[in-house]
């Protein structure tokens, strides 16, 4: 009943209301769709097909509200057990933890649900269709998308537990397991205390050539910087960086990622003496790639080619690095700065030469979950290298981009997409754009 006695309509709804619902669709962020009365219904724990009974978490917006299911009235075929108990709809929403939204669906099917999302978001988005299966990362499937995590952050609260948080509240929960958690990340999380009441966040690491490790902080949200050095195995290479620097989080994302970035480069629009960027480069992981393949071989002259590619990052530290894993590469530069300064500084200082050095260039791009942005994206219609190789781990912002980049003269020539954070929403796209007048 609402305030005035009257039954409850979807405008009057409110926090612990419970409504039956029928489940329709994903939406990106590890929700699903449904509707009360018209009015739009964002459920989490939930699968398209299934009919739930769910709680109101959020009531704020007059357009939508957030309810988590608390009972399966009529279960999908993909429904499993969650992979971790800690988040199973048998518990309290409040008291479930976050980090595994998919973990309630068979694999095939999160992979499917996830394609869905990509191809809704470029069809929303950028008016693209396209479907993009998603591909798994080697060994997955038989560890039933398991113990891939390398990294991983806890919490402390004032009372000293210690643990990852709940799924929509910085509440901590206490878990026995960490199944996504690579075993040596999960034995050392399991260990952990606060032996003081000033430690409120724990970053605990695996790297595949150097001891795992675990970095405590005094404060939660400030950015962690460890200025030793760890190291990273990628195939033949190994890569340093700054022991909470970034690095790819499953532990075959930085071989899946070389591989797909080399392969979804057009030999044909390779120069190797153009001005090449990996853009938001990191420690170099993706200038490696592309170096790795070019640098094979000889030229006409039986000279060692060499491949000038330049790596653009912000993190000083992550160039620091960057610039001693590549450097037995003669054309191999890192710069520290911020990709929408570098790209305005080169349009800015561009001569007759380098700007034709441009257009012959391979950029890869790689930038954070929110995206390159609407400046970033201008600069590089405007310096017009010959072909981008975008790497994304967010969909919808991929998708505002590629509308920018396709509406001003690339067409995307290739798209993949990788199961790199199985049992969560999240997934890597890999997409190849080139300069719409070298498109036979
Ligand atoms: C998704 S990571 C990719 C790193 C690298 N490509 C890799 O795979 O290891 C994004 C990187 O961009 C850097 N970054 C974030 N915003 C930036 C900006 N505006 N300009 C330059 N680098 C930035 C971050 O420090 C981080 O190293």
């Amino acid at each position: 009943m609402n305030a005035n006695g009257n039954p409850k309509t979807s405008a009057d709804l409110s926090v612990g209301d419970e409504l039956e619902l029928d489940v329709t669709n994903v939406a990106h962020g590890g929700i699903f769709v449904a509707r009360h009365e018209g009015r739009v219904v964002f459920v989490s724990d939930a699968i398209p097909g299934e009919r739930v009974l769910a709680r109101v978490t959020e009531a704020r917006k007059k357009s939508f509200v957030r309810a988590s299911v608390v009972r399966v009235l009529e279960a999908s075929p993909h429904r499993r057990d969650h992979v971790w108990a800690s988040a199973d709809v048998s518990r309290d929403p409040a008291h479930r933890v976050g980090g595994a939204e998919f973990g309630h669906i068979d694999l095939a099917e999160q992979r499917r649900l996830l394609g869905e999302v990509i191809t809704d978001s470029l069809k929303r988005m950028a008016g693209i269709d396209l479907v993009v299966p998603v591909e798994p990362a080697p060994g997955d499937d038989e560890r039933n998308g398991l113990g891939w995590r390398t990294r991983m952050s806890l919490h402390a609260n004032d009372r000293g537990q210690v643990g990852p948080y709940a799924a929509r509240s910085h509440d901590i929960i206490r878990v026995k397991d960490y199944p996504l958690a690579h075993p040596e990340v999960e034995t050392l999380a399991l260990g952990i205390k606060a032996n003081s009441t000033a430690a409120k966040a724990f970053d605990v690491v695996a790297p595949s050539a150097s001891p795992p490790f675990v970095v405590i902080s005094e404060d939660s949200k400030r950015p962690r910087k460890g200025h030793s050095r760890i190291r990273e195995r990628v195939g033949e290479r190994e890569f340093e960086l700054a022991k909470t620097g970034f690095w790819q989080v499953h532990r075959e994302a930085p071989a899946v990622l070389t591989a797909a970035v080399q392969s979804a480069i057009d030999e044909n629009l390779f120069e190797p003496s153009a001005m090449n960027l990996d853009l938001y480069g990191g420690v170099g992981l993706l200038a490696a790639a592309v170096l790795d393949r070019f640098e094979q071989g000889t030229d006409e002259t039986g000279r060692n080619i060499q491949v000038s590619m330049t790596t653009v990052e912000s993190d000083p530290v992550a160039t620091e690095c960057a610039a001693n894993n590549l450097k037995k590469s003669a054309g191999a530069l890192a710069e520290t700065a911020r990709v929408d300064r570098y790209l305005g500084f080169l349009e800015r200082t561009a001569t007759a030469e380098s700007a034709e050095r441009m257009r012959k260039a391979t950029v890869i791009l790689d930038p954070p979950r929110s995206g390159a942005g609407g400046q970033v994206c201008e600069s590089l219609l405007n310096l017009a290298p010959a072909q981008l190789i975008y790497v994304a781990c967010d969909p919808v912002a991929f998708a505002r981009d590629a509308k920018t980049l396709t509406e001003g003269g690339y067409v995307i020539s290739g798209i993949r997409a990788f199961d790199l954070f199985p049992h969560t929403h999240h997934v890597e796209i890999v997409a190849s754009l080139v300069r719409a007048d070298l498109v036979e």
